[in-house]
């Protein structure tokens, strides 16, 4: 579904990765975690094409793919409903309510990005990602800043609008935790330039359980106690 292989990548003379091999299968959901500036973004913006400026190569069997960013990049002088309608292929108005109603937003079709809470705002983007039917979606931090109850609530959206889509997913986050209740696979990177250095697979594990992913992340920090260094 997505084979990524850098050579390597360079800003300036500064080498930032350096022989990287991902295969990401259908339907699988990869977190990527590390220090930061290790480069994570950098490979995410490379896995999604955006930045072909680098040795190597990447192919993703659809061309249909989503993004979610920190930031919700909602267009400020356009309502809620003209964000969605301008880039739904379908302009299907029920659909989009639809996909409203899943992150749990109701009656915000008319309102302005600036009259949302930072936590709507974020959820009309995560809406605008899947409004066309991604086959693959990448996100870059996508929870950071939102409250804890916020944040875990839409997880559990984006979990279900993933399952209704059978989206392929690549995430970049800072948190193991969150890693662990997303994801199928996390690969760890250390820095200068980005290693991979662990590859944790099998974690079906996607039913919000605190003892569970505490389980499975002091397990990790057992084996593995130098992934803890710089970022944990
Ligand atoms: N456009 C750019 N020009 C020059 N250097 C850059 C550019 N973008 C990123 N870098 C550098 O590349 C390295 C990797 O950056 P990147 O943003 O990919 O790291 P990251 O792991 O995503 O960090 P963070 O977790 O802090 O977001 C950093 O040293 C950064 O300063």
């Amino acid at each position: 579904m997505i084979n990524i292989h850098i050579k390597d990548k360079f800003y300036q003379d500064k080498k930032i990765l350096e022989n990287i091999n991902i295969r990401v299968n259908e339907g699988e959901f990869l977190s990527i975690i590390g220090p930061s500036g290790c480069g994570k973004t950098t490979l995410l913006n490379i896995a999604s094409s955006l930045d072909k400026d680098f040795n190597g190569k990447v192919t993703i069997s659809s061309s249909n793919i989503g993004f979610i960013f920190q930031d919700h990049r909602l267009i400020p002088w356009l309502t809620v409903k003209e964000n969605l309608l301008i880039i739904s292929k379908e302009k299907d108005i029920n659909q989009i309510n639809e996909l409203l109603n899943i992150v749990g937003l109701n009656d915000i079709l008319d309102i302005y990005p600036k009259n949302l809470s930072g936590g709507m705002a974020r959820r009309v983007s995560f809406v605008r990602a899947f409004i066309n039917k991604p086959k693959v979606i990448f996100l870059d931090e996508p929870f950071i800043s939102l409250d804890y109850p916020t944040a875990t609530s839409l997880k559990k959206d984006f979990l279900n609008l993933c399952k209704k889509f059978n989206t392929t997913v690549i995430l970049v986050t800072h948190d193991l935790s969150e890693a662990i209740y997303l994801s199928n696979r996390i690969l760890f990177f250390s820095k200068n330039p980005a290693n991979q250095i662990l590859e944790y697979k099998n974690l079906n594990n996607q039913e919000f359980n605190l003892k569970k992913i505490d389980e499975i992340k002091n397990e990790i920090l057992e084996k593995h106690p130098h992934i803890l260094e710089g970022f944990l």
